[in-house]
């Protein structure tokens, strides 16, 4: 172990395991996920060759056998509960498998999409095929010409009354659907999402069970043309496909039915509201939030934290010992931000995640008057922190240095991987506009004299037209901070508002005018995300029963998380002079006072996201800190070493050299 390391950990005020624990949900919940990441880690049939050395086809195929083993066998023989997306075991069950595998879709995406969208009987009936793989499905909703803009997806289902089927239709090239993880190669069905048809009506998007391939010869079924779109940015475990169908017929019973239905003569009758079919998405997005955004932003950390910490450069003296350069102040801005980032958005997934299961308890009741709030905080909660996430694994890339840019760093396999979230399960910029569209409507409301309530309810509340702060001290307390963040946000959205009014009452046509101002839209729809993490992540820290020393250190990093937007982006907090330039100043010296006092526990701060080395996938990043050892057994292992000459020099190089 590296004495630089073991320096930094003798330094930690806290304990590192009271930190662990917290995180994890308390101590049983640690002992579990330990035991399943042993179990996982330590089966040679899961293990995985290191990234970098396999071709396309060799990740893919080696996910399939790892998966399809993990599920069928490994789970079942340890009896993990992994049928519900919010179990414990499941949400471990990411971070112990490292990367985005095979059957994630069939897993996260098809099984619950069964119960979302099936009735009683027809959930019996799929899944438990889904659960067990017998059946392998995926989630097929984006086409090649349409991903945001569900209303005008072109596939269609349309109902034969004389057979008692639907034929489901891709009727041209834009038509096909294009992207749908583990539909390539893997799924034996896709649920369908197309536009239903009955007696010549179109009734709008409904989800629809498609056998695509022979269940004893896997070859597409007749009218069904699947395979795989190619090569991709990454995520390449996955076979992300194409599927084209030339009007196959499925049965009536395949079409899911617990908000609509279609009767013997052809009739459709809405049974639920039709928002339902695009509730579910609300589950992937928080899922993800947390498996594929905050852990890779916390692996990210971990990796830059401890090599800052034993990478030594320069000095602060004239020929003065070399230090590392975790003790540069811009090092320290670099990396103990993104930390802070990774504890509060960890802490706010957790509340939402917790909102999220009370929510559909309260759809079951038939309650859905939290719906649109719950869709705002999910889309904002993924746009956010997925913007975040790629913006600070990349900065924390480059706080690497040269050895950042290595694959051995496993930063860019991480960046590679989690940039893809942006963009899926809904796009950033069009999340951000259904968060918008929320608070325009709440704006509204408010004008109107209506009560609002909920993480919206400060929008009605009166503010102080400037913040009170007079020295630096004031810029940690989290009440202070939390008014800058409202006002902010307030402000955007009364601004965006009026101009709105005003685009209309000039004669605008609605959605002319939101097109105009739909860059204000997503910035105040920013702004009130921003300020939902700043207060969620603060109140609960508040309510957690934990040590002195811990809730002391994590108010530290949830003060941190404000100040440093604020340092950042400080523009609207001073344009309407709710700050001062002066203010401006004593934050910026009160952020770089908290890191340096934050400095010593960066390790254990870290150390308690508590990632195996095997998960990491770092040479630079691992727990002992020998970054240098590891990077140079990494260079020797390389597939270009394995002879002292290489083949191709025989071939291009020699027949021109100077042979002396
Ligand atoms: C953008 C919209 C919302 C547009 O639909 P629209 O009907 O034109 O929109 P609108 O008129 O603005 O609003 C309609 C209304 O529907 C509501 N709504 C919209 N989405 C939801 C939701 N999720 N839950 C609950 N309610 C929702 C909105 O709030 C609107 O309500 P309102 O009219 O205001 O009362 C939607 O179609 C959409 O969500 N598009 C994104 C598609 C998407 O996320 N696809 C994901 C595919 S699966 C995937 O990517 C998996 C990858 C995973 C992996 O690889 O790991
Ligand atoms: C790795 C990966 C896995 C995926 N897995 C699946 C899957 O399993 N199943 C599935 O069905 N799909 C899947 N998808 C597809 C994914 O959900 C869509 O790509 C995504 O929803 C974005 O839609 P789009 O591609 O149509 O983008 P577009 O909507 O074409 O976006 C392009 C640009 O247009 C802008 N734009 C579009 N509409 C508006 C608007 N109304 N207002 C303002 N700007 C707008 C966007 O902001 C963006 O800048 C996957 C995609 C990826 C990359």
């Amino acid at each position: 172990e590296s004495q630089l390391i073991i320096k930094e950990r003798q330094q930690t005020t806290f304990q590192v395991e009271e930190l662990i624990n917290l995180l994890d949900g308390g101590k049983e919940k640690t002992a579990l996920r330990r035991s399943i990441e042993q179990t996982i880690l330590s089966d040679p049939l899961m293990k995985t060759d290191k990234i970098g050395y396999l071709t396309r086809e060799q990740k893919y195929v080696q996910s399939v056998r790892r998966m399809m083993y993990f599920f069928t066998d490994l789970a079942k023989r340890n009896k993990w509960n992994i049928e519900d997306p919010h179990c414990p075991e499941m949400l471990f069950l990411s971070r112990s498998l490292s990367s985005v595998v095979a059957f994630m879709i069939h897993m996260g995406a098809f099984v619950p999409s069964i119960s979302s969208f099936g009735t009683l009987e027809q959930v019996s009936k799929w899944q438990p095929l889904a659960k067990e793989c017998l059946i392998i499905g995926c989630y097929a909703q984006t086409e090649l010409g349409h991903g945001t803009n569900l209303r005008r997806l072109e596939t269609t289902s349309t109902f034969d009354r004389n057979t008692q089927e639907f034929i489901v239709n891709t009727p041209n090239l834009s038509s096909m659907k294009w992207w749908p993880g583990d539909m390539g190669k893997s799924a034996n069905h896709a649920m369908v999402m197309a536009q239903l048809i009955t007696n010549g009506e179109n009734h709008g998007m409904q989800a629809f069970i498609v056998p695509i391939r022979d269940m004893t010869t896997h070859k597409p079924l007749p009218g069904v043309e699947v395979g795989n779109i190619g090569s991709i940015m990454s995520l390449e475990d996955t076979d992300n496909g194409y599927l084209r169908l030339n009007n196959v017929r499925i049965p009536k019973e395949n079409m899911l039915a617990k908000y609509a239905n279609v009767d013997r003569s052809g009739r459709f009758q809405q049974t639920g509201n039709n928002r339902l079919m695009y509730a579910s998405m609300m589950n992937l997005r928080i899922v993800l939030t947390r498996e594929q955004m905050i852990h890779a932003l916390q692996k990210a950390c971990t990796i830059a934290a401890r090599y800052s910490c034993v990478r030594k450069q320069g000095s602060l003296t004239p020929n003065g010992p070399e230090i590392p350069i975790m003790d540069y102040v811009t090092q320290q801005n670099k990396v103990i931000p993104r930390i802070a980032l990774a504890y509060a958005l960890d802490f706010t997934i957790m509340e939402v995640r917790h909102r999220y299961v009370q929510f559909l308890a309260d759809v079951t009741r038939g309650d859905l008057s939290n719906m649109a709030e719950m869709h705002a905080i999910s889309s904002g909660i993924k746009a956010n922190a997925s913007e975040r996430t790629v913006a600070g694994v990349e900065t924390l890339r480059r706080a690497c240095g040269g050895h950042g840019y290595s694959m051995a760093s496993g930063l860019p396999y991480l960046l590679l991987s989690v940039t893809g979230s942006c963009t899926y399960e809904g796009e950033n910029t069009v999340l951000y506009l259904q968060v918008a569209r929320y608070l325009i409507k709440t704006a509204a409301n408010i004008s109107m004299g209506k009560s609002v309530d909920g993480s919206s309810a400060y929008l009605a509340e009166n503010t102080e037209a400037r913040c009170s702060a007079t020295s630096q001290e004031e810029f940690y307390d989290h009440s202070l901070l939390d008014a800058c963040f409202k006002h902010r946000s307030k402000q955007l959205l009364q601004s965006v508002a009026m101009d709105l009014q005003g685009l209309l009452a000039e004669g605008k046509q609605q959605m002319e005018a939101w097109n105009l101002l739909s860059i204000q839209l997503v910035n105040s729809a920013k702004a009130h995300i921003e300020r939902y993490i700043v207060a969620t992540s603060a109140s609960f820290v508040r309510k957690l029963n934990c040590s002195l020393k811990v809730k002391k250190l994590l108010n530290q990093l949830c003060s941190l998380v404000a100040l440093h937007q604020i340092t950042n982006f400080p523009g609207d907090f001073l344009k309407d002079g709710y700050l001062d330039s002066h203010q401006l100043d004593l934050a910026r010296k009160a952020e770089v006072k908290l890191l340096q006092s934050l400095r010593h526990n960066v390790v254990g701060l870290v150390d308690a996201f508590d990632f195996r080395d095997e998960i990491l996938g770092s040479c630079i990043g691992a727990y002992d800190g020998n970054a240098y050892e590891r990077l140079y057994d990494y260079a020797k292992n390389d597939v270009m070493n394995k002879n002292d000459v290489h083949e191709e020099s025989y071939q291009y190089l020699r027949p021109h050299l100077h042979r002396g």
